[in-house]
């Protein structure tokens, strides 16, 4: 139901996108400078997966987390207490995002910025190139594997890495098939919204170890986090969590600090 209704929102968005965005600007999309690396930034070796911390001010599953949060604030905290890149919320309705927040995020970290959306069509992928997106999420669950490659290949024309999201074992052929930057196991049931963290120790085997691999969603806890790390991925994606601290900067150190592995 909520992707049904999710997907339909989204085509009215993309329909207006479609009118609004002027030819200068997909021009000037071209001459924009290299994105700074999502992949590479999860292949630096720390003892333990790269923390992706998420700017997420609210979710359906939860309703409000931090409606009124300073986002400037929160990834510079998050990027200090040394969070690998930051991950940004647009989607407005259930997530109450915005591209206003992806872009204060851009200008005031120096680490990847992953735009979480639900992406559909090519001109999303131009606007959140222009926005200052480094990384894009895409859900394999959405897509057929020939919309899945051809949406991969434009993100790359327009310099943008790809995080290429599975739930379930049948999407990794595809998502495979499409060859993304990096792979995503979200432990979240899109239907239920129940988290289980199960899903990523058994996805986890199944993904070929060329893809740099991120856990994602249902992450409370250092537990949690090392549970995650010990299941082999190479990054892991907190965004609840995080929200619901005080101070990000020490919220990242709480699930990170002196994790060995
Ligand atoms: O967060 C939700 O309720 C949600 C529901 C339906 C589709 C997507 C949803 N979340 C997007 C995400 O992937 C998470 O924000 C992200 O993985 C962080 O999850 P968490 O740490 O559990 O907040």
């Amino acid at each position: 139901m909520f992707l049904e209704r999710i997907v339909e929102m989204k085509r009215q968005e993309i329909r207006q996108l479609e009118g609004s965005l002027q030819e200068k600007e997909r021009e000037r999309v071209h001459q924009l400078p290299a994105v700074c690396s999502l992949a590479n930034a999860l292949k630096e070796k720390m003892g333990h997966p790269g923390l992706i911390a998420e700017v997420k001010p609210a979710s359906p599953s939860k309703g409000d987390i931090r409606p009124e949060v300073d986002v400037t604030a929160t990834a510079q905290g998050y990027a200090e207490g040394g969070a690998k890149a930051i991950s940004v919320l647009t989607e407005r309705t259930f997530f109450k995002g915005n591209l206003q927040n992806l872009q204060k995020v851009k200008a005031s970290v120096q680490v990847p910025v992953l735009r979480k959306d639900f992406i559909l069509e090519p001109v999303q992928l131009t606007e959140s190139r222009l926005a200052g997106a480094d990384a894009v999420l895409l859900i394999a669950a959405l897509f057929s594997e020939e919309k899945l490659c051809s949406l991969v290949q434009e993100a790359h024309q327009l310099g943008l890495e790809v995080l290429l999201e599975v739930h379930e074992e049948d999407e990794i052929h595809r998502a495979v098939a499409a060859n993304p930057d990096i792979l995503g196991i979200n432990n979240r049931n899109l239907h239920t919204f129940v988290t289980d963290l199960e899903v990523t120790e058994r996805l986890r085997p199944l993904i070929p170890k060329r893809f740099p691999v991120i856990g994602e969603s249902g992450v409370h806890s250092r537990k949690d986090f090392e549970r995650l790390a010990q299941a082999g991925v190479d990054g892991v994606l907190v965004g609840e969590y995080l929200m619901r601290q005080a101070s990000p900067y020490r919220a990242v150190r709480s699930l990170t600090a002196e994790v060995g592995l």
